[in-house]
């Protein structure tokens, strides 16, 4: 996994890196500059004229060593300090002072159409409120800039830890960022402000004991999905899913398919017995129908000693039997359990019971559904969605999986994993029902729960792009992804 970072804890790392480490904080700078210097160069940006906008923070002086690189490779370059000179850091006295020894150019007005290119170094991660007066007027003035703009470690008026817009923020084509990525870069809106994102070492060390739970999933977690050569349809997981209803079929099919997809042994799926000839065309599925006559406590206990993992909620409807399948499942599972869709919406008012469940349960809202369980307003969710997320998961005592454009899961010990993959080709009906059987597969094979939930997610967020370069994101459903599940696993 790739460590995430907030501003706070940015910030309490160049201090570590300083003071502890001993490492000079014009030397960390230096770096900060050269790296965003020479990804100028590599990414091909128009570097005939190039304008530097300066903060009087640490991210201003980053700009000015910027300028002075600059300068220094023959690029004309003017640099321009907006920030107030009783605000300076002493580290951005330095570096004008070093900047005004090495002749560079700095000017009080400037008309941006004179420039190809912009650096960005306005604000970094000391951003701490709405931004206002000259910074608001010099940065929507930069959104007719025909050229192109590099924002320095992040976006000025980006939220580093949320991604929110502080009263406006830069549009960047490139952002160069120092150390580890921000939270802030993840989140959407971030990530839309910041352009191509990369990601440059400037020597900034971590503590062994640095307390931060936030990561991106990676390719490496993948790995950890090991087929045995000797392993049997038993070995590889049995899987029991509660899923579909009378008038839905397709969310148990994809689901289920996504199931045996990614790797699973066996599945059975339990749904209602009108459905039974619509699994014709499912014969890898086994199934345990049911009706208002069947004894649902003795088919679920039945279940439950068969299965090493269980799912509820693809297409169950909102019926007093699929009410009643939930509440059984939640007393007496002692095995990872996923909840999803329509198992959500009757999770509602059930809180207590879902506490003392003795599996580990995965949830897996949508924000419509995670807004309906918690009573928290998808706008309130989008203002903090990492405390939310997190805070949430403890109150439940579950491991949640905020589904977005950037789904986050939390566990209730306060981890967190943001994903960076996937796109809007994957808002399409049924992809998360592809998504909980993608979990369900990688319990089955032995996954721990907060890994499967990361694991599930990174996978179905890779098929989603693999489904959308084959496809095209308008017209890939949610059928696609399963197909390209298997493809991702199979180039491991
Ligand atoms: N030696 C270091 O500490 C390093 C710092 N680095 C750079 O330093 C940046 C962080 O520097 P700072 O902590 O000085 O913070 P910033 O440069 O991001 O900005 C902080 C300054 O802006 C003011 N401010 C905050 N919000 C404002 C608003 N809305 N309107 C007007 N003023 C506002 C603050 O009061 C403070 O004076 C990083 O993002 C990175 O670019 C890098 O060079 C790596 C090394
Ligand atoms: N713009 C987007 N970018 C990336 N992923 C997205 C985007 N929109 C939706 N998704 C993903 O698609 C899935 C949609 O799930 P969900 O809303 O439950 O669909 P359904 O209920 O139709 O099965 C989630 O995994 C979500 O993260
Ligand atoms: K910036």
């Amino acid at each position: 996994m790739e460590q995430i970072v907030t501003g706070e804890q940015m910030k309490a790392l160049d201090v570590y890196t300083i003071e502890q480490m001993q490492m000079p904080s014009l030397v960390l700078m230096e770096r900060a500059g050269l790296q965003v210097f020479w990804s100028m160069q590599k990414e091909g940006l128009p570097l005939s004229k190039v304008l530097v906008l300066c903060g009087s923070g640490n991210n201003g002086a980053d700009g000015v060593v910027i300028a002075r690189l600059l300068t220094l490779g023959g690029y004309q370059t003017d640099v321009c300090i907006l920030g107030k000179p009783e605000h300076f850091t002493k580290e951005m006295e330095k570096q004008i002072e070093i900047g005004r020894n090495y002749g560079i150019s700095f000017v009080k007005t400037f008309c941006v159409h004179e420039y190809t290119t912009i650096v960005d170094a306005l604000f970094g991660v000391g951003l701490s409120r709405e931004i206002k007066g000259t910074y608001r007027e010099t940065i929507e003035s930069l959104e007719h800039f025909q050229g192109k703009i590099v924002a320095v470690d992040i976006p000025s008026g980006i939220h580093a830890g949320t991604g929110a817009v502080l009263g406006c923020a830069v549009r960047a084509d490139l952002t160069v960022t120092f150390g580890y990525k921000k939270a802030g870069l993840c989140l959407y809106p971030g990530a839309a402000y910041a352009g191509k994102l990369i990601s440059a070492d400037v020597g900034i060390l971590m503590p062994p004991s640095f307390g931060s739970g936030l990561f991106a999933c990676t390719r490496e977690e993948l790995k950890t999905l090991v087929r045995k050569p000797d392993g049997n349809k038993g070995s590889f997981g049995k899987v029991f899913l509660v899923a579909g209803s009378r008038e839905i079929f397709g969310a148990a099919y994809l689901s289920g398919q996504a199931v045996l997809r990614s790797g699973a042994g066996m599945l059975k799926i339990a749904t209602p017995k009108e459905n039974r000839e619509m699994f014709a065309c499912f014969p890898e599925a086994m199934l345990a129908v049911y009706d208002e006559e069947t004894a649902l406590e003795e088919l679920v206990r039945e279940n439950l000693d068969w299965a090493d993992v269980i799912g509820i909620g693809p297409g169950i409807g909102i019926s007093h039997l699929s009410e009643r399948l939930l509440e059984l499942l939640l007393k007496l599972v002692k095995k990872p359990l996923v909840i999803d869709a329509d198992g959500l919406r009757l999770l509602k008012g059930k809180e207590a019971l879902l506490r003392a469940c003795k599996g580990p349960v995965i949830l897996t809202p949508h924000l419509g559904e995670f807004a309906a369980l918690t009573g928290i307003s998808i706008a309130r969710w989008k203002e903090n969605p990492i405390e939310i997320t997190e805070k949430t998961a403890e109150e439940l005592g579950v491991i949640l999986v905020c589904k977005d454009a950037r789904t986050l899961i939390s566990s209730k010990e306060g981890k967190t994993c943001i994903n960076l993959c996937g796109n809007d080709g994957m808002a399409t009906a049924g992809s998360g029902d592809v998504l909980t059987g993608l979990i369900l597969g990688l319990l089955a094979q032995g996954l721990l729960p907060f890994q499967a939930a990361c694991t599930g997610v990174y996978l179905h967020a890779r098929a989603g792009d693999l489904a959308a370069s084959k496809k095209g994101r308008a017209a890939m459903l949610a059928g696609d992804l399963i197909d390209a599940a298997g493809e991702i696993l199979k180039e491991l």
